[in-house]
């Protein structure tokens, strides 16, 4: 840090008495604490000009942003971040009061690119205030991305299974939901397809747990990579998963069910003992014209997962229409 040394404080005598020397020294004073504060206070006026910028010492959370004094944002970031900030210091001071931000912004961004802080994109906090009788704000910047960084995997932490990668049963079934407001509305055509691993309790007997837990992890892999992006995929039980897939019919959804079965069925595990294979059961639907939420179609998807299983396993079945299909006529 190469901040200037602190002047020793000078004496406070009332404002009416202050003379030019004292109010040179008390001036500097404060500037000189100001530019030891870590994070950086910015000035700025309603055209957008850097008026002043204090503090901001601490280089491994920011570049120094002194050279921006006296350029206009307008001139020195990219348009789309320019118009943001420029619309937040207009609302501080339309509103009067404060106005609290979150972005992300890298230096490479910034001209002139005095690049002395830390690399990459950073994630900041703009507190930005009005300044009484002027038509200036106060934006103090607070440098936020290891906070962001730990938010962020807590999220990822609440909503995805850590063994296979997919969404756990709550965040997928409230992705479902979504995908069930916005395309019940719509279209209506979403397909639900459920599937669970064949035979699995013998798979942990035979081979051991952790082996087990190894086919799950394979498996939650190869079905997220035969997945398109708006498709949402969970886990939601030990072996089993559920998939909903936006603008896709029960044909579609057969034909995706039984593109994943294959992929699974090509799998080879190796184990200590010995080679292993695994297998799953489909259960596919669609979106019905009676339903009002998604427990109908999870409903027919495990029905016809259900028969998947009685008609003998590694085979996909559909429930398309409204009728049910008759489970008890199948022999095992
Ligand atoms: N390794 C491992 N096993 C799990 C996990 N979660 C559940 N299981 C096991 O999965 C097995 C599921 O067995 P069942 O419900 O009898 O089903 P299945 O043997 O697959 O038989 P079918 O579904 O009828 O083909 C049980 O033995 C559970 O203990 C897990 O996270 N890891």
């Amino acid at each position: 840090m190469n901040t200037p040394p602190l002047p020793p404080a000078p004496s406070t005598p009332p404002a009416s008495r202050l003379g030019e020397a004292d109010a040179a020294a008390q001036l500097a004073y404060l500037r000189a604490i100001l530019g030891s504060l870590p994070d950086p206070i910015m000035v700025i006026g309603r055209d957008g000009r850097y008026l002043d910028v204090l503090g901001g010492a601490d280089r491994g959370n920011y570049d120094a942003a002194a050279p921006l004094v006296g350029l206009h944002m307008q001139d020195v970031l990219p348009e789309e971040k320019w118009r943001f900030f420029l619309d937040v210091v207009h609302r501080a001071l339309d509103k009067g009061c404060l106005q609290t931000v979150e972005y992300r912004l890298s230096a490479d961004e910034v001209e002139p690119t005095d690049n002395d802080g830390p690399s990459g994109a950073q994630w900041f906090q703009g507190r930005v205030y009005p300044i009484a009788g002027r038509d200036a704000v106060v934006w103090l910047v607070v440098n936020i991305s290891a906070q962001k960084a730990l938010e962020e995997r807590l999220k990822r932490l609440s909503e995805v299974d850590d063994l296979t990668g997919a969404l756990n049963r709550r965040c997928f079934l409230e992705r479902l939901e979504a995908l069930f407001g916005a395309h019940y509305r719509r279209s209506r055509s979403l397909a639900v397809i459920v599937f669970d691993v064949d035979h699995f309790k013998s798979i942990n007997d035979i081979h051991g747990h952790a082996q087990g837990d190894r086919v799950l992890k394979r498996l939650g892999e190869v079905v997220a990579a035969g997945l398109r992006a708006d498709d949402v995929f969970g886990r939601t039980g030990g072996e089993e998963f559920a998939i909903g897939c936006p603008a896709t019919d029960a044909q579609e959804a057969e034909i995706l069910a039984e593109r994943l079965r294959a992929a699974v069925e090509n799998l080879v595990f190796q184990t200590p003992s010995g080679e292993l294979h695994v297998t799953v059961s489909l259960g596919a639907t669609q979106l019905g014209p009676d339903d009002k939420d998604v427990d109908g179609p999870l409903h027919r998807a495990d029905q016809a997962l259900y028969l998947a299983k009685r008609r003998g396993r590694n085979q996909t079945c559909v429930w398309a229409g409204d009728e049910e299909p008759d489970i008890d006529l199948v022999v095992d």
